[in-house]
């Protein structure tokens, strides 16, 4: 079974991605995390991430990258939406992302493109959002955790210019897909998003 959890930034999908992965036994890929690192590779080395040039060099990273903290900061989520608006590293990363959607088994996929793009046959397709300012709320306490002094509003401003970015691109902008399920997760608990997410999956998944 392929799940498909689609939806912008600090929505809840990596949440809902990481809960339904591990309820049904299935492997869980955050894609974000290959564009992040993509972006901190850029920063390494001392590349412009608004040219796609640059940004292609920079598609050819080690497995660790993926795990290293300086991913998850607020400035390489806006590098990230930069350096993945150029076609070329879109597709320098199209072929992992959909061999690990296609592995035996199934798999579950969070990000922008995962039901229009890289799955478009997933037997399950979830598109989560929340307004900017819960949104924000919810990152801003995240990055606090991990020891960031940003402020709300800068966090709010930069949640705003990404889904700008990302939903005004011309390569696989950020979508709902015709056949996706919205979960609005602004006014439901992780708990909540989560059971409503399985009840949706429940309900497309192959017998
Ligand atoms: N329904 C929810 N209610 C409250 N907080 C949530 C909810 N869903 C996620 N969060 C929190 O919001 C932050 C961003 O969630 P995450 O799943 O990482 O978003 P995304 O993958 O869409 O960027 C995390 O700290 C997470 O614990
Ligand atoms: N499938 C994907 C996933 C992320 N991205 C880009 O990568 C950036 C970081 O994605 P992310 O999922 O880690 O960001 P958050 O939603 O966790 O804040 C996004 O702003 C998008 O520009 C993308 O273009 N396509």
């Amino acid at each position: 079974m392929i799940i498909a959890v689609d939806g912008p930034a600090a929505s809840g999908k990596g949440t809902i991605a990481k809960a339904l992965a591990r309820h049904y036994h299935l492997p869980h890929l955050d894609t974000g995390l290959l564009y992040r690192a993509v972006a901190a590779n850029v920063a390494r080395m001392e590349l412009d991430p608004a040219k796609e040039a640059d940004a292609v060099a920079a598609c050819d990273f080690g497995a660790l990258i993926l795990a290293d903290p300086v991913l998850r900061t607020d400035e390489i989520g806006q590098a990230a939406s930069i350096v993945s608006a150029h076609p070329l590293v879109r597709a320098a990363l199209l072929q992992r992302q959909k061999r690990f959607a296609h592995q035996a088994g199934g798999a579950v996929l969070d990000g922008r493109d995962i039901a229009t793009v890289i799955a478009p046959d997933a037997d399950a397709k979830l598109f989560v959002k929340a307004t900017p300012q819960i949104r924000a709320r919810r990152r801003h306490t995240e990055l606090q955790t991990h020891g960031s002094t940003l402020s709300f509003d800068k966090v709010l401003t930069d949640i705003r210019a990404r889904d700008e970015r990302d939903s005004s691109r011309s390569a696989a902008p950020l979508v709902m897909a015709p056949d996706a399920v919205l979960i609005d997760t602004s006014f439901l608990s992780i708990e909540a998003s989560i059971e409503k997410a399985i009840a949706i999956v429940e309900a497309h998944s192959p017998r």
